[in-house]
């Protein structure tokens, strides 16, 4: 699903939230593992106010494994319980079950030490559009993506799902926006496929991406496009990926929209390789 974010939708999915965030101890909060800072909700903070929370990084599998390594350590320096997954992968799933159990663990703990009864911690599931959170929903309770609640006519699909004997998750997640302000953000989260393709123009998306493994990922660029990491000239980068991944139109000349569609697609399903489009320096200057 994608949104398009007026004031008015950002106001009902704060709401929203806000309703929901009373029903639970803590918050997931889901982040692109290529593109943690950028995919947050900006006012991710003062939504969730006091509630403890913890980042999974989603998607690992389409990021460079050592600036994940790297994101883990800002996030640890922060004391900020985190973990990066491949929704795909079952250890990776057991890893979210344990930390949120250490999280939820301690907010049980100290029900009791009110004399408060032991009951099962409660946590819900955040994020901005297209990051994962239905898929980490349906692999943490092991069931098929369709959900029988969202066909009508069917009973209205249960509050809470059981994930372990004493960790229970909202069925539904909170659908926040991503920031739009900086245009750089608006880039990556174009480049991951959260905003929306027609928002900035496909092209406009690509030669931001090729500058980008120009500079970070040159040997990928080369590898896979025949792109030199100091080829300035834009048309002769474009000709040169048509010709080798066959973007032409009918009469053999290079097709620049399909040049675009082919590199966002690549990107995208990690058939360049391993990216991250942002590492944790880039928050060390902005911070
Ligand atoms: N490669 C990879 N793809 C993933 C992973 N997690 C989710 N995806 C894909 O990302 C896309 C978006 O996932 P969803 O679960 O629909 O995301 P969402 O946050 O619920 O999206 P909205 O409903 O738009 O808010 C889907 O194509 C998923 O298959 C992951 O860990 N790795």
């Amino acid at each position: 699903m994608q949104v398009q974010w007026f004031p008015g939708h950002m106001a009902k999915a704060r709401r929203e939230v806000e309703g929901n965030l009373k029903l639970v101890d803590f918050v997931i909060e889901l982040l692109d593992a290529r593109a943690p800072l950028s995919s947050e909700n900006p006012m991710l903070h003062q939504i969730v106010q006091n509630k403890d929370k913890m980042v999974v990084l989603m998607k690992r599998d389409l990021a460079d494994p050592n600036v994940t390594a790297a994101w883990l350590t800002y996030y640890k320096e922060r004391n900020i319980p985190a973990v990066a997954v491949d929704a795909s992968n079952r250890d990776d799933m057991k890893q979210v079950v344990q930390l949120a159990k250490q999280l939820g663990k301690k907010k049980i703990d100290q029900l009791v030490a009110k004399g408060m009864k032991a009951r099962p911690h409660r946590a819900m599931i955040l994020g901005i559009p297209n990051v994962g959170k239905s898929t980490l929903i349906n692999r943490l309770a092991n069931r098929k993506a369709a959900k029988t609640g969202d066909r009508p006519g069917i009973t209205k699909q249960q509050l809470w799902i059981k994930i372990k004997k004493d960790f229970e998750l909202l069925d539904t997640p909170g659908i926040l926006w991503p920031k739009f302000e900086d245009q750089v953000v608006g880039y990556r989260l174009a480049s991951i496929g959260t905003i929306k393709d027609q928002v900035i123009s496909l092209q406009d998306i690509v030669v931001f991406v090729i500058k980008f493994l120009q500079r970070k990922y040159p040997d990928l660029l080369l590898e896979r496009y025949g792109v030199e990491a100091d080829l300035d000239d834009m048309v002769e980068i474009f000709e040169r990926i048509g010709k080798k991944r066959g973007a032409l139109e009918s009469g053999g000349e290079v097709d620049f929209d399909k040049v675009s569609e082919l590199v966002l697609r690549d990107l995208r399903s990690g058939r360049i390789g391993r990216i991250s489009l942002e590492d944790p320096d880039d928050v060390s200057m902005e911070e």
